[in-house]
């Protein structure tokens, strides 16, 4: 059994749901599973007192959550023997269109190169428009971001493109990732 951490930064909730389900997978494989927003984290997020980190963020107008920036630049950066993966969800990724990909990948590697932190595994998923739960301008804002991503305007219901089952395999392959190195110790 490991004791793994998970820690997210999310805007409307999004995130959450897949650090929960990561942390759900994990500990089906009976490992000692802490999932915790950053925002409420404080020591609680110390690596020092896990085997290994999962770090997830969602993008807001091209960039991270600023809390999760600063955390990886803080208490990630570097060489580390401790497994680590980051995971990231944006509109970016939730469309099959390899400009969007790139614009993805792109947003980890620049966090990444600032931090020069080097996770094990790096998760890209598609996020959601929660129009439902935007005030007016981020509505607005949203319609214009969501028309050149997804194309998903109709600001009367919300739109999710999440692949669970992605989020699922990702976990997995990280837990077993983690358990064989921590075999091998
Ligand atoms: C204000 C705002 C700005 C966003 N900007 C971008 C963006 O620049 N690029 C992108 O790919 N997705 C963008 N998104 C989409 C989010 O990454 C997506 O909605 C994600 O599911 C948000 O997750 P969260 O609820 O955990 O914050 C934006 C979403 C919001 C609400």
């Amino acid at each position: 059994m490991a004791r793994l951490l998970v820690v997210y930064g999310t805007g409307e909730g999004q995130t959450a749901r897949v650090a929960a389900r990561i942390g759900d997978v994990l500990a089906d494989r009976a490992h000692d599973v802490t999932v915790t927003d950053i925002e409420d984290a404080g020591s609680a997020a110390d690596p020092e007192e896990f085997d290994a980190v999962l770090v997830g963020s969602s993008i807001h107008v091209g960039a991270h959550h600023e809390a999760i920036r600063e955390y990886v630049e803080t208490s990630l950066s570097g060489a580390s023997a401790r497994p680590s993966a980051f995971f990231q969800l944006s509109l970016s990724s939730a469309v099959d269109d390899a400009e969007r990909r790139a614009e993805a990948a792109r947003y980890v590697d620049d966090l990444l190169e600032a931090a020069d932190w080097h996770p094990d595994r790096i998760g890209l998923f598609g996020g959601a428009l929660r129009y439902s739960k935007y005030g007016f301008l981020k509505r607005l804002l949203m319609k214009r971001i969501a028309k050149n991503a997804t194309g998903d305007i109709d600001t009367s219901r919300d739109h999710e493109y999440t692949d669970w089952d992605e989020v699922e395999a990702f976990a997995a392959d990280f837990a077993g990732f983690v358990e064989r190195r921590l075999d091998d110790e």
